[in-house]
C-alpha cells in the first residue's frame, strides 16, 4: 500500500525477479467479478483467449476476435489493482508481420489498460517480439502447445518429445532474447521444461510442464470445476463448482414447481411494513 492507500500493481520487471525464486502464481479471468477474486492472490492475470471455449462456447480459439478480447479486458481491468494484467492476442491479429502485431497490441493496451501482451510462437515471432518490446509493449511468449496452431499439430498434442524437444528449446531461447519477459511452456515433457527454465534468462509459466517450471498458469474455469467440456491430464480441480450450480439451478427448479419458492420472505404486501429509518421493506 502507498500513502494514499493504492496497491502498488506488479511490473513485468517485477515478474523477471521471481526467476529462480518464489513460483509466479497466474490465473486467467475475463470478468470483473472473477478479475477480483484472483487479483488478490495471483501474480498474473491472464485475459485468455480461451475466454471464446470457455464462455462464448466456440470449438477453438481461432474464431475469437480483437474486440471479443477487448471487451472482456476492459471488464477484468476493473477487478485489478496488484497483479500484472495480460492480454492474449487474437488469432489473425499480430501473424503478418511487427506492423500489424504493434498496430492490435497498441489498441489493446490503450482501450483496456493493460500492462503486456501474450502471443503465440518463437523463433518465428522472434522478430514481432522485438518490434513491440523496443516500442514500449511488454511482451510474454508462448511456446510449445500453441493452442491457435492446433489444425497444425493435428490436435492438442504434447510437444517437444524425443527429436522434437531441440525446436522448442530453440523457440524459448529466441523468445527470450527477443526480449520477452516470461513465457508459457504448454503440454511439453518435464525434462525439456526444467531444461529450458535452467537454460534462459526470464520465468518459464508452465501449463501441463510440470513443477520445474518458474510459475504455474491454469484456466480458472477449469481449476474451479466450472468447465467441464474437456479436461486435459494437467487440470486440476481444487472446487467442483459446476456441480454445485448445477444442484443449486435443481433446487431452485423443484421450489418453482411445488411453490415453495417465493417464500413470505421474499414478497412485497400492498401496506409496506415502516422500519426504522423510514426505509420501506
Ligand atoms: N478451458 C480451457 N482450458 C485450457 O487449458 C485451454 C482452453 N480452454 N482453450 C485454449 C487452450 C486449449 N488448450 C487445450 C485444449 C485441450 C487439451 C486436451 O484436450 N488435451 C487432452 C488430449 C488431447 C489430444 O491429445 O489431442 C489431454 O488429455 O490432455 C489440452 C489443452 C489449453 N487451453
Ligand atoms: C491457458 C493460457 C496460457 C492461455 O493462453 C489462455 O487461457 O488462452
Ligand atoms: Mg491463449
Amino acid at each position: 500500500m502507498s500513502a494514499t492507500g493504492e496497491v502498488k500493481a506488479l511490473t513485468p520487471p517485477d515478474i523477471v525477479s521471481h526467476k529462480g525464486g518464489t513460483p509466479l502464481v497466474c490465473l486467467t479471468a475475463y470478468t470483473t467479478p472473477m478479475a477480483r477474486l484472483v487479483d488478490t492472490t495471483c501474480d498474473i492475470v491472464l485475459v485468455g483467449d480461451s475466454v471464446g471455449m470457455v464462455l462464448h462456447g466456440l470449438p477453438s480459439t481461432l474464431g475469437v476476435t480483437l474486440d471479443m478480447m477487448i471487451m472482456h479486458a476492459q471488464a477484468v481491468r476493473r477487478g485489478i489493482e496488484r497483479a500484472l494484467m495480460v492480454v492474449d492476442m487474437p488469432f489473425g491479429s499480430y501473424e503478418e508481420g511487427p506492423e500489424q502485431a504493434f498496430r492490435n497490441a497498441a489498441r489493446l493496451m490503450a482501450e483496456t489498460g493493460c500492462a503486456a501482451v501474450k502471443l503465440e510462437g518463437g523463433e518465428s515471432m522472434a522478430e514481432t517480439i522485438q518490434f513491440l518490446v523496443a516500442r514500449g509493449i511488454p511482451v510474454m511468449a508462448h511456446v510449445g502447445l500453441t493452442p491457435q496452431a492446433v489444425n497444425t499439430f493435428g490436435g492438442y498434442k504434447v510437444q517437444g518429445r524425443g527429436n522434437d524437444a531441440e525446436r522448442i528449446l530453440r523457440d524459448a531461447d529466441a523468445v527470450s532474447k527477443a526480449g520477452a519477459f516470461a513465457v508459457v511452456l504448454e503440454k511439453v515433457p518435464e525434462a525439456l521444461a526444467r531444461r529450458i527454465t535452467a537454460d534462459i534468462a526470464i520465468p518459464t509459466i508452465g501449463i501441463g510442464a510440470s513443477s520445474a517450471c518458474d510459475g504455474q498458469i491454469l484456466v480458472v474455469d477449469d481449476m474451479l470445476g466450472m468447465f467441464t467440456d474437456f479436461r486435459p491430464k494437467f487440470v486440476k480441480r481444487y472446487a467442483e463448482l459446476g456441480e454445485r450450480a448445477q444442484a443449486a439451478i435443481a433446487a431452485y427448479a423443484n421450489e418453482v414447481r411445488e411453490r415453495r419458492f417465493p417464500g413470505a420472505e421474499h414478497v412485497f404486501r400492498d401496506q409496506p411494513k415502516t422500519i426504522k429509518g423510514g426505509e420501506a421493506a
